[in-house]
């Protein structure tokens, strides 16, 4: 297995308070990590210089091999749009815009042509239980279902590395864990790598690696004395 992205010593403060105090973190190509740890320890923070959100104010992220946090924003946000996809707690899809047409957002991003982009949009549907969905609003579907399409837009365009931020933390335990069951084999599938933050232990356990963040750093567990 080959390291597909990497986060060495990174720090990063908002102003005066620091967020990531030396984080170091690596993932392998096609692997589920679960980001771990309590609240205000830096998990958003390090997903967010992983994805090339975020700038760090020290340290490096690599992707592919190469240096991510020294791209110029137009890079990054072509990095993301190209190769990345993302899933956040609440979803967020456009409201305006039907479940299909949210679907197929990162496809009509990149270039491919509206008739294509929804119908490779239409086959999530059938493949996450959405069936009958695809004209519906985000206002007309359950937490489950608007999740499940925004787990769907996250990996339509087979991005080589999915973000996941806390993706069924606005959903009951059932539902994030059907949520949980579909991210882990869709990505499987297309050999996508997941990088997810979690503060439950249930949902990290879908992973095939957890680390622990506090206060700014990364620890694997074995090490955490509790
Ligand atoms: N936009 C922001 N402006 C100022 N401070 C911020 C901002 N975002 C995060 N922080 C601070 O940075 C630190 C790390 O926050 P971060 O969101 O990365 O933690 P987290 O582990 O993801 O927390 P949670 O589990 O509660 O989402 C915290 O002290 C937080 O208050």
């Amino acid at each position: 297995m080959s390291v597909v992205i990497e986060a060495r010593d990174v720090t990063f403060a908002f102003g005066q308070t620091p967020a990531l105090r030396g984080a170091s973190v690596a993932v392998e190509a096609g692997e589920i990590l679960a980001i771990m740890g309590p609240s205000g320890s830096g998990k958003s923070t390090l997903l967010h210089c992983l994805a090339g959100i975020l700038v760090p104010d020290s340290g490096e992220i690599s992707f592919a091999g190469a240096r991510l946090d020294t791209l110029a924003e137009t890079q990054r946000s072509s990095l993301r749009r190209d190769r990345f996809g993302f899933v956040f707690q609440f979803g967020q899809l456009v409201p305006e815009l039907t479940a299909v047409e949210n679907v197929a957002l990162p496809l009509l991003l990149s270039g491919v042509r509206r008739t294509s982009a929804l119908e490779r949009a239409k086959a999530w549907f059938a493949r996450l239980g959405l069936d009958g969905l695809e004209e519906r609003r985000s206002g007309e579907l359950s937490g489950g279902q608007a999740q499940r399409v925004a787990l769907a837009r996250g990996l339509v365009a087979e991005p080589q590395l999915l973000f996941a931020d806390e993706p069924t933390g606005a959903l009951d335990s059932l539902t994030g864990e059907q949520v949980m069951d579909l991210l882990v084999s869709a990505a499987r599938e297309q050999g996508t790598t997941v990088i997810l933050v979690t503060h439950e232990a249930r949902i990290a356990a879908y992973a095939d690696r957890e680390v622990m963040v506090r206060d700014g750093r990364v620890n694997a567990p074995d090490r955490i004395v509790s």
